[in-house]
């Protein structure tokens, strides 16, 4: 049964993507992280020309590996009968996808940027800055950032109303929502350019103010949080929170699960962020134990160990 329900979403998220247009077709996504492969993909598949870039080979060779992969199960579903043409899907996706470790030089032939690097404002400035001197005038800058503010990220570029939030969710190819964020000066075009986009990359688009967290890290972040202090309590082990939200809530991870899925190092960035905006807050309160897994390397799934260990990939 839960087979099938997956089958049916990426299924679904394929087909709604085939058929709707956009008026972006040249895309590219700068981080070639967990996140940003997962955009580069979904956007390949949805007949886009993507630029995936980085600023560590290593990282895009990574990414193109497990891309091809995805692909594959892709291919496998909508496809299943008809392997050749899944082969051609894979295969023609794949040749839609360029790498680049020169963000500027990438930034010049995109109709969309969409940033997914570091959740980390100085960063984010100084490569928005660098991008807005060198794209062309009708380019729309997209943040793919969990927690920071678009105005403040936006801050720095010149073109304020080509400028917005694209947030997706981990695993991109298979998480069928995007959160279309609105600055304060987000133009009526740009953003309706912006949810035609979501719609024709497959995903369901919602729309928010730009507000900390926008929807779902808004509610998802402290429940996170929530779990973490009561591991750290020693109120129950990790499994038996876990499983508790599973079973007893019907999540399909439990959170602390989840907190090693999205990275603890990201779980970090927000709730600091958070914290240092809104200091009285005590939802947003540091938390020692997830301070001392970082400081550790324990990041979660992607460094092998978090709150559970995992096999590296
Ligand atoms: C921090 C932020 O800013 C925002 C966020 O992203 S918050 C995090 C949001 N994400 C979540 O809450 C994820 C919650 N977890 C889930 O939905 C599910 O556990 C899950 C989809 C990740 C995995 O589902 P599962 O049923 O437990 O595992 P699994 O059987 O391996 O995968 C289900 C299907 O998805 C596919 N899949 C899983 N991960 C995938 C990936 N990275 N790419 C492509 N396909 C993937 C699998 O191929 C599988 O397909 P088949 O059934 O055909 O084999
Ligand atoms: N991890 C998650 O579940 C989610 C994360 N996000 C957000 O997406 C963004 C990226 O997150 P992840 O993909 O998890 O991070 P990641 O750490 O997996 O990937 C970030 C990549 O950006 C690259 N990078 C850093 N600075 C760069 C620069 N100046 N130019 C080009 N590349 C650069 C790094 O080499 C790295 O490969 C963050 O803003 C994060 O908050 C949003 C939704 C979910």
């Amino acid at each position: 049964m839960k087979k099938m329900v997956q089958f049916g979403v990426i299924a679904r998220n394929f087909s709604n993507s085939s058929a709707m247009q956009s008026a972006i077709k040249n895309i590219t996504v700068i981080g070639g992280g967990l996140m940003g492969s997962g955009i580069a993909q979904v956007s390949a598949q949805a007949g886009q020309n993507v630029t995936l870039v980085d600023l560590s080979p290593e990282v895009l060779a990574k990414s193109q590996k497990s891309i091809g992969a995805n692909l594959g199960r892709v291919a496998k579903k909508v496809y299943k009968d008809k392997p050749q043409e899944g082969e051609k899907f894979v295969a023609e996706s794949m040749a839609r996808i360029k790498t680049s470790t020169d963000p500027a030089a990438a930034a010049k032939s995109a109709d969309l940027v969409v940033e997914a690097i570091v959740e980390n404002m100085g960063v984010k400035h100084k490569l928005f800055q660098q991008l807005d001197a060198v794209a062309p005038e009708h380019t729309i800058f997209a943040s793919n950032t969990s927690s920071l503010s678009i105005n403040e990220i936006c801050s720095v570029v010149k073109r304020k109303d080509r400028f917005g939030g694209l947030h997706f969710f981990n695993p991109v190819p298979v998480m069928r929502l995007l959160e279309v964020v609105r600055g304060a000066e987000t133009s009526d075009a740009t953003y309706k350019t912006m949810m035609e986009w979501g719609k024709a990359v497959g995903k369901t688009c919602i729309t928010c103010k730009d507000t900390p967290g926008f929807v779902v890290n808004r509610l998802l972040v402290p429940y996170i949080c929530e779990a973490i202090r009561l591991y750290e309590r020693g109120d129950a082990s990790a499994r038996d929170i876990d499983t508790a939200m599973k079973l007893g809530a019907g999540y399909p991870m439990g959170p602390l699960e989840l907190a090693d899925y999205v990275g603890l190092d990201t779980n970090k960035f927000i709730l600091d962020g958070w914290h240092n905006k809104y200091p009285d807050q005590p939802l947003f309160k540091p938390i020692p134990l997830l301070n001392k897994l970082v400081s550790e390397g324990k990041l979660g799934v992607k460094a092998g160990e978090g709150f559970y260990k995992y096999e590296k990939k």
